[in-house]
């Protein structure tokens, strides 16, 4: 059966970058574009180099052609839906951070799919017809292991088919960091087991959550960072972190417990700082690299003494906290 999609939203992003959020199913009557557009595919999570090469080399070609630049992304992610182990599966990049960096990357317009179980069973080809050509897409643009339609059966190879020749079809191939494809799962791989600071050289910077200042339990020398979305938690330990507040950027530590149900953030204030920023202030955290072996404390001791303690055995210094915090600004 085949129901007409809903345009749940279509707004300007900060006045420049449209987005369009389809609700799914199926067949999005309506969104038609006029103008012809470099379409690029994909999911994104991260927007690591990987996919900052894609988007910037769909820019190029864009502004070579004077057409617009569009990508298309799916919301949630398809194994959010699929596959049962990974209900709510937190992202790198939450959606509303995803539209923020494309935005600033200079897409024009950002396609948003819901992602559901009657769209994921859609055939490659019909996707093509209904999704992708009413777009008026002239370049489509996609990294080497794109996949759509039903158990993911369409690859950039069935795209020029299915596209009947209208469109050109650029692959990007397959982009690698010592010896590894960069990728998202890669990178969440060494969120979730503490490697933090081998992440740059597949993200780009160093992962970064965001959130507003909360209070602990103890007033002083310590605050809670309430996490805003739905952002993958690095494995539990104590981090040398970057906190960033409007423009201010402060090196700290802090101290992570991904375990329990509602994972924890506590940041140490430095000596310095003897109270915490307004509560309630938006506030980011950059992971710079977790300080092994001198973590021992379980979450509450940590919030009522107020202090993370550092073991004498640790050859971390204070005097280390700073040397990269700066990492990606030129
Ligand atoms: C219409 C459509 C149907 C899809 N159906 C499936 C599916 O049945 N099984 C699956 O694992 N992925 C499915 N996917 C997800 C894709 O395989 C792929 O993850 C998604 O298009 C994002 O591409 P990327 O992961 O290369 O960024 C589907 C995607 C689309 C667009
Ligand atoms: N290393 C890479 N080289 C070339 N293209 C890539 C690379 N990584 C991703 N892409 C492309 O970027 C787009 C978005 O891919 P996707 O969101 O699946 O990222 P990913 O890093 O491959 O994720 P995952 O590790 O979960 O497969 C797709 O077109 C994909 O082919």
């Amino acid at each position: 059966m085949m129901r007409s999609g809903v345009i749940l939203s279509i707004y300007l992003f900060e006045g420049r970058m449209a987005v369009i959020c389809y609700d799914s199913p199926v067949n999005p009557n309506g969104v038609q574009a006029k103008q012809p557009c470099v379409l690029v595919l994909g999911f994104f999570d991260g927007v690591h180099l990987a996919h900052q090469h894609i988007i910037n080399s769909a820019k190029k070609l864009a502004i070579q052609e004077n057409m617009q630049l569009a990508v298309m992304t799916f919301f949630p992610h398809p194994k959010e839906v699929l596959d049962p182990r990974e209900i709510q599966r937190p992202c790198m990049t939450p959606l509303s951070l995803k539209i923020k960096i494309f935005e600033q990357m200079k897409v024009d317009a950002l396609y948003v799919i819901r992602f559901d179980k009657e769209f994921s069973s859609l055939a490659p080809a019909q996707f093509v017809s209904d999704f992708i050509l009413p777009l008026n897409p002239k370049h489509i643009v996609a990294g080497f292991d794109f996949t759509y339609g039903k158990y993911g059966r369409g690859n950039m190879d069935s795209l020029r088919d299915h596209t009947m020749g209208q469109v050109n079809i650029v692959t990007i191939e397959k982009l690698e960091r010592h010896g590894q494809k960069i990728g998202s799962t890669l990178i969440r791989q060494l969120i979730q087991s503490g490697k933090v600071d081998r992440v740059p050289d597949y993200l780009g910077d160093y992962y970064t959550i965001h959130g507003s200042v909360s209070p602990s339990q103890s007033k002083f020398f310590s605050f809670k960072v309430k996490i805003s979305e739905n952002y993958m938690f690095p494995h539990s330990g104590l981090y040398q972190i970057a906190w960033h507040q409007d423009e201010y950027e402060v090196n700290a530590s802090c101290l992570i417990d991904a375990d329990s149900p509602a994972p924890k953030c506590l940041v140490k204030l430095p000596d310095k700082f003897m109270f915490p920023p307004a509560y309630g202030s938006e506030i980011t955290v950059k992971f710079i690299t977790k300080i092994n072996g001198i973590y021992e404390m379980t979450w509450n001791h940590a919030e009522t003494s107020g202090l993370i303690h550092l073991s004498p055995t640790s050859n971390w210094r204070r005097d280390d906290l700073g040397k990269t915090a700066n990492y990606g600004k030129s």
